[in-house]
């Protein structure tokens, strides 16, 4: 739900409630977006705690500065060696700035990832927030609240307010006391302690939830050991995959038994004292669980997911192992610590950008856990890929592992257990199933898994979730994403129905390591010939403007442009189109091969391997379904000439197509992605707003305003007036229905509509030559700012200028004999 901004003054009083309230001082509208950070249920967490913190007086409010700099902290005093420290941390809202120039950088970074949530991380100021959830992660993965408190405090440039102290206190206590368990397909909430269970009984939803007819079980608490996760640094397939001489063997593993005896020690010494302790547990209902852990959150008591796989007898053990020469990357074993840190898989969300490896993270977690896995996709042919991903990376029989999809495979493994790969809606669909898939279902629903592997997590609907948890019982879930973004902000809903998040990889530093690919991004801007703008200014539907805008001529010229400049080059191109229409229209004027939803399988199979491996196929046209899970590390290219209105996370999703180059780490390798857009149209406010999360990963978008020497380019499509003329008549006997996205079976990524609310969408956009872009000479850049697009958006409304120009069309248009 938004977050509704209040119009009256400060409260007075508490900070916390000034923080959720968001009218501590005078706000633009950039500063109200802060809020879109913060969930409505850390709102209200926050309004409860009591800040007490002394906010000086003199402490200024500058609403015409931007963002971070608005608040006057010059009161808090700074440390004396407060150059060598990283952060400011700001007492009034929890947000922290980083400067990514200090030697202290990496120590920083590392820490803030596991206790705040990143915002914005752009060349030389990372920002990030505290709220509940981060802190909730950060205690999940086995920080204290003191390690919090003191770890900031040390890299704080100046002390710690009272009320970031308190908050972090009170933000933490009570994490970590309750724990959802799966016991023979039963689901338990479990604590260490007897007065908090009571307090969850006398709760009238979570008692409502639990099944009277089984007791409160009291036991003593299971034992934890130390775990090393196959494919790891300190695993032993990674050193021989290193293929390491003998005697270097032998340095290498001294360091890695005494970590491994060091971290086996602390949690022996841990299991000691847990001994002693004492579990307590009731039953709840397999369909209430979701709505136990969003009360759990609610009254403060927040369920932690964890599994004991090792001391489960109870399930089949899988025989599946990394092969011996898979070596998971630093980042990959980062994230999987997080996973595994205290023995026990936990629940939760990890987030890699696209095309840094999230399958081989799911893979290697499938291999540490050794039970039933359960993995699903948001198509089909990421099925496939799946599968073929699990062959690649790991040692697994091939009847242990089966695709459940229509038209798969009709019987489940051959042994006890297995790795079964669906798509959700598969898993969801409430009637219509055939006979052989009625089976499968019945063979899923009636087992318990090891792990549920959630692809592409934030696509997923919280309705859609409930069921495909409801039906499959598993004891842990991982989530994967590239971005934790959702158009209709149900983003949050993810914590409570998998688990917090537990990584998050920086996309410039995997990209400054070679790990994904460099990219130049730019929005090349496409004027609307003066027919179609005419067109666009009297057309009265989303629809009509879409068409023109889409299949305006000089868009067309630019992409023609671009390809022809890129083939030369000798990139691979991917063009990108939403919309059906432009997409055949565009690939059959340029003679190049196209898919879309339509395409059948066997097509689509042979166009990709055509582009993949034959030179003289260096361009493909691809509809929305080449948006996820595509794997063409031959694309060096993107064009992209429809997209799905503002919609952040397409943007990052396509870009990702690019990102896994396997040219990347060839000297000064860049990667191209050019987003066309029709001039002073609706798609230009769309474009800012898509470029939001590239913007805060890191990206600067150049404009390019002009293609030098367009006009004289040989074969250059529309060129005359009686040409364009002939589209534009075209487009006009189009159906309305032709300007909608591609309706896809099972596509579950349509968020976006215009008029959702999103982002504020700050884009920062340089002067540039192409030089800088991509060593040519022949493009110009303007200088463009946020403001300034606000400006063209009203004038495309209705600036006055706008308004003649309508006219002088309207005039010029009937004027001309030969129009229509
Ligand atoms: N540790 C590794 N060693 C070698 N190759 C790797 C490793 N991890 C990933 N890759 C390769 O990187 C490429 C991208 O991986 P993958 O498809 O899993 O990315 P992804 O994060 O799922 O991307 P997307 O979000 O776009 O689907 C693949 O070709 C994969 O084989």
């Amino acid at each position: 739900m938004a977050p509704k901004r209040k119009a009256t003054g400060p409260p007075k009083g508490n900070p916390a409630k000034r923080i959720a309230s968001g009218v501590n001082t005078p706000r633009s509208d950039v500063q109200s977006n802060d809020d879109e950070y913060m969930e409505e249920g850390d709102k209200r967490f926050m309004e409860k705690l009591s800040f007490k913190t002394y906010v000086d007086p003199q402490a200024v409010a500058r609403p015409h500065l931007p963002g971070v700099f608005r608040h006057d902290f010059s009161y808090l005093a700074l440390k004396p060696d407060h150059a060598d420290r990283p952060l400011w941390v700001d007492p009034d809202r929890g947000r922290i700035i980083m400067e990514s120039f200090s030697s202290r950088f990496k120590e920083a970074e590392s820490f803030l990832i596991n206790i705040a949530e990143p915002q914005s991380r752009v060349s030389l100021i990372h920002e990030y927030t505290l709220t509940p959830h981060s802190l909730f992660a950060a205690v999940s993965v086995g920080l204290t609240t003191d390690d919090i408190i003191s770890n900031l405090e040390s890299l704080s440039k100046t002390p710690l307010a009272k009320s970031v102290v308190d908050f972090i206190t009170t933000s933490t206590k009570s994490f970590g006391k309750v724990r959802l368990v799966l016991k023979h397909t039963k689901y338990w909430i479990e604590s260490n302690d007897a007065e908090v269970l009571q307090t969850l009984l006398r709760d009238s939803v979570i008692s409502q939830a639990r099944i009277t007819s089984t007791e409160i079980v009291t036991e003593a608490a299971p034992k934890m050991g130390a775990l090393v996760i196959s494919g790891t640094s300190m695993a032993a397939g990674a050193k021989q995959a290193m293929g390491k001489a003998k005697e270097e063997e032998e340095d290498i593993v001294p360091d890695a038994n005494k970590e491994a005896d060091a971290i086996k020690n602390q949690l022996l010494d841990e299991d000691e004292d847990e001994q002693a302790d004492q579990v307590h547990s009731f039953e709840i209902a397999p369909e209430s669980v979701q709505e136990v852990s969003k009360r759990c959150k609610a009254i403060d008591l927040p369920l932690t997911e964890e599994y004991d796989f090792r001391n489960d007898y109870a399930n089949a053990n899988l025989k599946i192992d990394l092969k011996p020469g898979t070596q998971i990357r630093y980042y990959q074993e980062k994230a999987l610590h997080k996973m595994f840190g205290n023995g026990r898989a936990r629940s939760g969300i990890i987030v890699l950008p696209c095309g840094a490896g999230k399958t081989l993270v799911g893979i290697t977690a499938a291999c540490t856990v050794q039970k039933g896995i359960v993995v699903l996709a948001t198509s089909t042919m990421s099925v496939i890929q799946w599968k073929s991903e699990f062959m690649k990376w790991a040692n697994i029989a091939p009847e242990d592992i089966t695709t459940f999809i229509s038209g798969g495979q009709k019987e489940p493994f051959r042994g006890n257990t297995g790795v079964m790969i669906s798509t959700y809606n598969m898993i969801a669909q409430a009637k219509g199933r055939s006979h052989h898939s009625q089976k499968m279902m019945d063979f899923i629903e009636n087992r318990e898994w090891g792990l549920m592997i959630l692809d592409e997590v934030h696509v997923v609907p919280a309705k859609m979730f409930q069921k495909v948890t409801y039906k499959v019982k598993s004891h842990t879930k991982l989530g994967l994403t590239a971005t934790l973004l959702r158009e209709d902000d149900k983003i949050q809903e993810l914590n409570f129905l998998i688990g917090p998040k537990l990584f998050e990889a920086n996309w410039q530093e995997l990209s400054e390591q070679g790990h994904i690919a460099k990219v130049q991004c730019a929005e090349v801007w496409c004027p609307m010939t003066s027919e179609f703008y005419s067109e666009y200014l009297k057309a009265k539907t989303t629809g009509r403007r879409n068409l023109l805008f889409t299949l305006n001529p000089r868009k067309f010229q630019a992409c023609q442009y671009l390809i022809k400049y890129h083939e030369a080059r000798g990139d691979r191109i991917i063009v990108f189109s939403d919309n059906v229409v432009a997409l055949q229209h565009y690939a059959r004027k340029m003679d190049r091969p196209f898919i879309f939803g339509e395409t059948g399988q066997e097509e689509r199979q042979r166009l990709l391997e055509n582009f993949q491996y034959n030179e003289a196929t260096p361009t493909i046209f691809l509809s929305k379904i080449g948006d996820t899970s595509l794997d063409l590390p031959e694309a060096t290219c993107l064009i992209q000439i429809s997209s799905h209105y503002g919609s952040r996370r397409q943007e990052a999703q396509r870009l990702g197509r690019i990102l896994r180059a396997k040219r990347r780490n060839d000297e000064g390798f860049n990667a191209f992605f050019y987003s066309l857009v029709s001039k002073d149209t609706a798609e230009m406010y769309y474009s800012s707003k898509r470029q939001a999360f590239l913007v805060d990963q890191g990206y600067s978008f150049k404009v390019i305003t002009h293609l030098s020497g367009i006009q004289d380019m040989p074969g250059l499509a529309f060129s005359t007036p009686a040409e364009r003329r002939e589209l534009l008549a075209a487009v006009l006997l189009l159906n309305e229905s032709h300007a909608e996205t591609e309706k896809i079976e099972g596509d579950l990524f349509s968020a976006a509509r215009p008029g959702a609310r999103k982002k504020a969408g700050g884009v920062k956009r340089t002067a540039n030559t192409l030089a800088d872009l991509s060593g040519g000479q022949n493009m110009a850049y303007a200088e463009y700012d946020r403001k300034k697009k606000a400006e063209v958006g009203k004038k495309t409304k209705g600036g006055a200028f706008m308004k003649k120009l309508k006219r002088e069309q309207e005039r010029k248009r009937a004027n001309a004999a030969d129009f229509n």
